[in-house]
């Protein structure tokens, strides 16, 4: 559905001269039909670069992005609008029109589009039944709370019967529960219409969420992409290591302040009820302190993961026991790094 190949994006500097650090470099990426494709990074890394690519609101410097089997930078006015029709979009602080109610705001796309009135006014009230603001239909945005606004803006996205939706860090500025409802709908939408869906942010456990596969990326380059599953338990970059240690609720900088060698453990299924800290501790010599550790589902698999220091006795012997006893170690930090 979506393809980027070997894709740079440098803007211009402040005189109009290219930039000295492109915003993307070599981006290489595929998004199929139907999935739900997490681009995770911290600010700067190049995300909101990537996602308006997508769309045509950006054009590569160099490579190719393919959407929907159309090469967006060589798409003349009219394809463009066609491809806005096919790919819709929402945005962190909502960009509803304050001037228009909620009706007006989702009617907008079809009015553009040209539809007639009586087939605008059916589908926007489908629309705002599909996100459960059929009561809303005459307020103003400044008199709904920030979860409604963005059900606006979801409505909005889907006016033109898109087959992608962008989302571009559409949980950020919500708090935890209205961030929660957001994403339920924002599922609903991939396995009830079958909606491809694209989503930046840089929180980890938006990504646990709602993704199927998320590329990671650093200082503009895809340093790590794959299977949320794969990359969420088994982090292979050190980005992603630190974005699921924040995940995990231990601070970026507890590898840097305690002892000793710093290892996640990953228990699934029957091994995260079994007393194993102790007796690994006991037979080994070595002593732990816990920085961080929770009990999560991905998706739909219960795991739990500890985050610990490891001082003193047999540390190689503690660790091939955990293996032993069916417990993924992935160290970390080491003291002192
Ligand atoms: N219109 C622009 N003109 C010049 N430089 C830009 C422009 N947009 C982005 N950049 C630069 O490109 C780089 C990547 O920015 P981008 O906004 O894509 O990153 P991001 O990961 O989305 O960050 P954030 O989460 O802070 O929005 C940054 O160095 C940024 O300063």
């Amino acid at each position: 559905m979506i393809t980027f190949e070997d894709v740079s994006k440098t803007y211009a500097g402040p005189g109009g001269q290219a930039g000295d650090r492109a915003a993307l470099a070599g981006v290489s990426l595929s998004v199929a039909p139907g999935e739900v494709f997490g681009v995770i990074g911290a600010s700067g890394a190049g995300k909101s670069t990537l996602i308006r690519l997508i769309n045509g609101l950006e054009t590569p410097s160099g490579g190719k992005v393919i959407v929907d089997g159309d090469d967006v930078a060589a798409l003349g006015v009219e394809g463009l609008r066609s491809l806005r029709r096919r790919v819709g979009m929402i945005f962190q602080h909502f960009n509803l029109l304050s001037s228009k109610t909620v009706a007006g705001n989702v009617a907008f796309p079809l009015k553009l589009a040209g539809r007639p009135d009586a087939e605008v006014k059916a589908r926007t009230a489908e629309l705002l039944a599909r996100v459960g603001l059929s009561d809303f239909a005459g307020k103003y945005p400044a008199q709904l709370s920030g979860g409604q606004k963005q059900r606006v803006g979801i409505a909005r996205a889907l006016a033109t019967g898109p087959k992608v939706l962008l989302c571009d860090e559409a949980t950020s500025a919500l708090d935890p529960e209205t961030t929660e409802q957001i994403l339920e709908l924002v599922s609903g939408l991939n396995r009830e219409l079958g909606l491809t869906i694209v989503l930046i942010t840089h929180e980890m456990d938006v990504v646990r969420r709602v993704c199927d596969r998320v590329a990671v990326l650093e200082a503009g380059k895809v340093v790590e992409t794959g299977l949320v599953e794969q990359v969420f338990l088994h982090p292979a970059s050190a980005t992603a290591r630190r974005f699921v240690m924040e995940a995990d609720g231990v601070p970026g900088e507890a590898g840097a302040a305690v002892d000793g060698r710093v290892v996640r453990l990953t228990f699934r299924g029957e091994a995260t009820y079994r007393p194993i800290l102790g007796a690994v501790a006991r037979e080994t010599g070595v002593d732990y302190s816990i920085l961080g550790g929770r009990i999560h589902r991905l998706r739909e698999t219960p795991y739990g993961q500890l985050t610990l220091s490891l001082t003193g006795g047999d540390v190689e012997a503690a660790i091939a026991r955990f293996q032993a006893d069916g417990v993924r170690v992935d160290l970390v930090a080491e003291a002192g790094r």
